[in-house]
């Protein structure tokens, strides 16, 4: 578990963060989100002591970080860059290999961990030769992650992550992101400035202004039970896409009537209602899901929006 306690960081005149408090538990995905200089990248890099704080604690799993050796605490956290950060004179290769050099693994292992990364990455493996510049925006940016990753680090610290990245590519390195298994045991912390970003990926989302947290919660807290009108507004001209980003068939199951259908398309209940409204755009019919205990629902879109708009009215009016 990752915590910070009253956490302060000042520049000079400006201060950066003030008295920031959060707790990320093991597993989970804490993302900061919030207008450029509102302090994210600070907060961030006041975990792995890449900026010390001027007062406040983290500690990690207990242990104050302001005791650890630096370097050694940094081994131990993966940490994606803005901008990728890869140096542009190494390898692919010699760029994953970086902390693995550190831990003094031997070649073979470095090179199956590399080998298997690529491939789980979606990276041609011959691209282990190539430099960065050789290689698209979006290769180069999994391969930061390929390093980040490298020592299976129960930690990992991103920073716009996906940033210089074009909207498509975005979209779907966000989706591959979710479906990484080996993404999921692991303890997050990302910042971005993405509101989309943040309500795909979170399981909760720190939202920030000028330095300080103005609310945390759950996507679905900040959609329906914002605290003030600041967060509403930050929200407002893209509610109705995080709505349908952030709910899922599963949601919707009391709400949908009991019907059945032969020649409906199956998908997961997990399927959200953005996903479901892009089957019938592209020309499908029915859609059909089962809950926990395979009961199956078929739907078409009138049930669908029917059904959204009471679960709509449920979360904000209770
Ligand atoms: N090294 C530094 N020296 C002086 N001021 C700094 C430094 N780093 C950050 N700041 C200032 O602290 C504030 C917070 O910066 P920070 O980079 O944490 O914001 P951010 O929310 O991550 O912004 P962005 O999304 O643009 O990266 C800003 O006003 C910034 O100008």
């Amino acid at each position: 578990m990752i915590r910070l306690d009253q956490v302060s960081k000042s520049f000079k005149d400006t201060a950066a963060v003030k008295s920031v408090f959060f707790e990320v538990n093991e597993g989970e995905n804490l993302i900061l989100l919030g207008t450029s200089g509102c302090g994210k990248t600070t907060t961030l890099k006041m975990i792995n002591r890449l900026i010390e704080p001027d007062e406040g604690k983290v500690t990690i799993n207990g242990k104050n970080v302001a005791n650890e050796n630096p370097e050694i605490l940094r081994r131990g956290i993966g940490y994606v860059m803005q901008n990728n950060g890869l140096f542009p004179h190494y390898t692919i290769g010699e760029n994953i290999a970086t902390v693995p050099q550190l831990l003094k693994w031997d070649k073979n292992k470095t090179q199956e961990r590399t080998t298997e990364l690529l491939s789980k990455l979606h990276l041609p493996a011959d691209c282990i030769s190539l430099f960065p510049h050789e290689l698209s925006g979006g290769q180069q940016q999994r391969v930061g992650l390929a390093r980040a990753l490298v020592a299976d680090p129960s930690v990992l610290l991103m920073d716009e992550p996906f940033g210089a990245l074009d909207n498509v590519t975005r979209a779907s390195i966000r989706k591959e992101f979710k479906a990484l298994e080996e993404l999921k045991r692991k303890t997050i912390v990302m910042v971005t400035h993405d509101v989309q970003e943040a309500f795909e990926l979170a399981d909760r989302i720190c939202l920030m202004d000028k330095g300080e947290i103005i609310q945390i919660g759950t996507p679905q807290e900040l959609l329906y039970h914002p605290i003030n009108d600041f967060v509403n507004n930050f929200m407002e001209s893209e509610r109705i896409t995080l709505e349908f980003k952030i709910t899922t068939l599963k949601d919707l199951w009391n709400k949908l009537p009991d019907e059945q259908s032969s020649n409906a398309k199956t998908v997961d209940q997990q399927l959200s209602i953005w996903d479901t409204l892009n089957y019938f755009r592209s020309g499908v019919d029915k859609i059909s899901f089962a809950d926990d205990s395979g009961r199956q629902k078929s739907i078409d879109i009138n049930t669908l929006n029917s059904a959204f708009i009471s679960y709509q009215n449920l979360q904000q009016h209770g």
